[in-house]
């Protein structure tokens, strides 16, 4: 089993420097598969959201923005590079941090942190191409008019995380922030921000521009809240649940803020009975549910099974469910590690009596893993008899609990997809590629998968619909985020432009 990192004591990165919150207080960070107490985190105010703000546009507007905002995108690049080498150089330590701040196996936080990496880089890349982007002209019907448009940084954003993918969300937002051009408040989530606190270390070793990222650790009401409602600050993203994403979308409404939310999700995944290889589409059901401990916000919880499949696949599931190394996210092999906290395995385990209490089937798990007496683990929990009314269909779980409905046709399968306040993710598995690409038109979501779920790709756009959200984030969409378009528009012919008389000469 890999070694406990040492976890480093940090204080606030604001303006290039580390500063201890203003009021003093900490939040100890708990390791939830030991439910050991293994250090603490700055727990900031609005003190020292004020100061972050003000740091963040004074490093906007320094020397007038020449040098960040207005620096060439190529100059924005090589920071970017730089973090992401810094990242790839620290990968190890970095994902061991991940690991015991958030209970995910360390293969997981590994392939985070390749993931992290990959993000500067191609944003980096993009910032880049931005250059090249500038004063595109615009074709007019007319010759007096010349228009061209300038893409700037909205200006200091303020990005808030949640926990389930600690560096890897806040990257998402940082990356092409900076790439724009805009500076930053970064407010990740208490109950995970140790990496995050080292991208300031990280930061201020590649020698960023002070106050062009900050980073405030704390409570949602007490350090998050204060941003969202800053006059100084222009725009958020955020990503994390959706009762939250309602908060702050009516507090940045108050100044007619731009947001970007990206929320909670109830997926689907729908299971044909033309697949060829069975184990295969349970390996991806496996794959869309208890990856991370199901703690992802496009997990696919709703799995439905064609009625001529479904009593095999079923059996499968358990069989494969019941081969998981469920353990110590540190030991080598683990695949399903503890939840994040004693609060979220306690909301897990209130869905599954819940779904008990109302009739549902408790087909396998529900329970913690027997070998495993501390730490939050909970064993993958597949459920069924499932109706549409309960709530384990209807609600958002955040745990590796699967609900399982059968169908019989393909409108039905459809129907029932679709039946979901929810829009973020959806998926097909069937060997017949037209009837997937036809499901892939009429789900109601903002990401399709086609025999496979949860494939994550920094090129390709990630958001969602209906109550998971809007606004995308990744790929060049990622960027336009944090970008502002402006037209320049000149009149260049040399005569009167001819509207009113010229007064006569006198
Ligand atoms: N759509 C996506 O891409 C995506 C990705 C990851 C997670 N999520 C969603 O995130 C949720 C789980 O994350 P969570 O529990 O950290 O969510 P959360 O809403 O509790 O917290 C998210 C962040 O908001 C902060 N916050 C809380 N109250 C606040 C307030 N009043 N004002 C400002 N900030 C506040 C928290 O401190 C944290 O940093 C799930 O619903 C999941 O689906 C969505
Ligand atoms: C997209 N993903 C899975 C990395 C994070 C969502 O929770």
């Amino acid at each position: 089993m890999a070694a406990p990192p040492a976890i480093p004591r940090r204080g606030l990165f604001i303006g290039g420097g580390w500063r201890e919150p203003t009021l003093g207080r900490r939040i100890p960070v708990i390791n939830p598969a030991t439910e050991d107490t293994i250090g603490d985190i700055p727990a900031a105010t609005a003190e020292d959201v004020e100061l972050a703000v003000a740091a963040a546009r004074s490093a906007f507007l320094l020397d007038g923005g020449s040098r960040w905002a207005r620096a060439s995108g190529a100059t924005r690049a090589k920071y970017l590079n730089a973090i992401a080498a810094k990242i790839k150089e620290k990968i190890s330590y970095l994902a061991l941090l991940e690991t015991v701040d958030s209970g995910k196996p360390k293969d997981e936080a590994v392939a985070d942190m390749d993931d992290v990496a990959a993000c500067f880089e191609y944003y980096a890349a993009l910032a880049e191409a931005l250059d090249g982007k500038q004063h595109a002209p615009i074709s007019l019907p007319m010759e007096e008019f010349k228009t061209y448009v300038l893409k700037e940084p909205i200006g200091v954003v303020g990005l808030i995380t949640p926990w389930n993918y600690p560096l890897l969300m806040a990257t998402w937002k940082v990356a092409p922030a900076l790439a724009a051009g805009c500076t930053a408040v970064l407010k990740p989530s208490e109950l995970a921000s140790l990496t995050c606190l080292e991208l300031g270390a990280i930061c201020e070793e590649i020698g960023l521009p002070s106050g062009v990222l900050n980073i405030i650790t704390g409570l949602g009401p007490d350090a998050g809240a204060p941003i969202a409602s800053h006059p100084h600050v222009d725009k958020i993203a955020f990503t994390g649940s959706t009762a939250t994403g309602k908060t702050i979308m009516t507090a940045a409404a108050q100044m007619v803020k731009p947001v970007s939310l990206e929320l909670g999700g109830k997926s689907p995944l729908v299971i044909f009975d033309d697949v060829a290889d069975i184990d295969k589409a349970v390996e991806w059901a496996m794959f869309g549910c208890f990856f991370n401990g199901g703690q992802v916000c496009s997990a696919t919880s709703r799995l439905l099974l064609h009625e001529k499949i479904a009593e095999r696949f079923l059996d499968r599931l358990v069989e494969w469910a019941k081969n998981i190394k469920i353990s110590d996210p540190l030991e080598e092999g683990c695949r399903l590690g503890s939840v994040i906290s004693k609060g979220q395995y306690e909301k897990i385990k209130k869905f599954i009596s819940t779904a008990r209490s109302e009739g549902a089937t408790i087909l396998h798990g529900g329970d913690r893993p027997k070998n495993l007496g501390k730490g939050f683990f909970i064993e993958p929990t597949i459920i069924t008899g499932v109706s549409t009314s309960m709530q384990i269909w209807r609600e958002e779980v955040f745990g590796p609990v699967i609900c399982v409905k059968v169908f019989k046709t393909e409108s039905e399968a459809v129907e029932l997809a679709n039946d979901t306040h929810y829009g973020l993710a959806g998926g097909v598995i069937s060997d017949d590629l037209e009837r997937c690409e036809r499901i892939a038109k009429v789900i109601h979501s903002g990401i399709v998968w086609i025999n496979c779920s949860q494939p994550t790709l920094v090129q390709a756009p990630w958001g969602g619909n209906k109550r998971s959200g809007f606004g995308r984030e990744l790929g060049e969409w990622g960027l336009e985020n944090y970008l502002s378009v402006k037209q320049v528009t000149r009149y260049c012919k040399d005569e009167l432009y001819g509207w009113y008389q010229r007064p006569s000469k006198l």
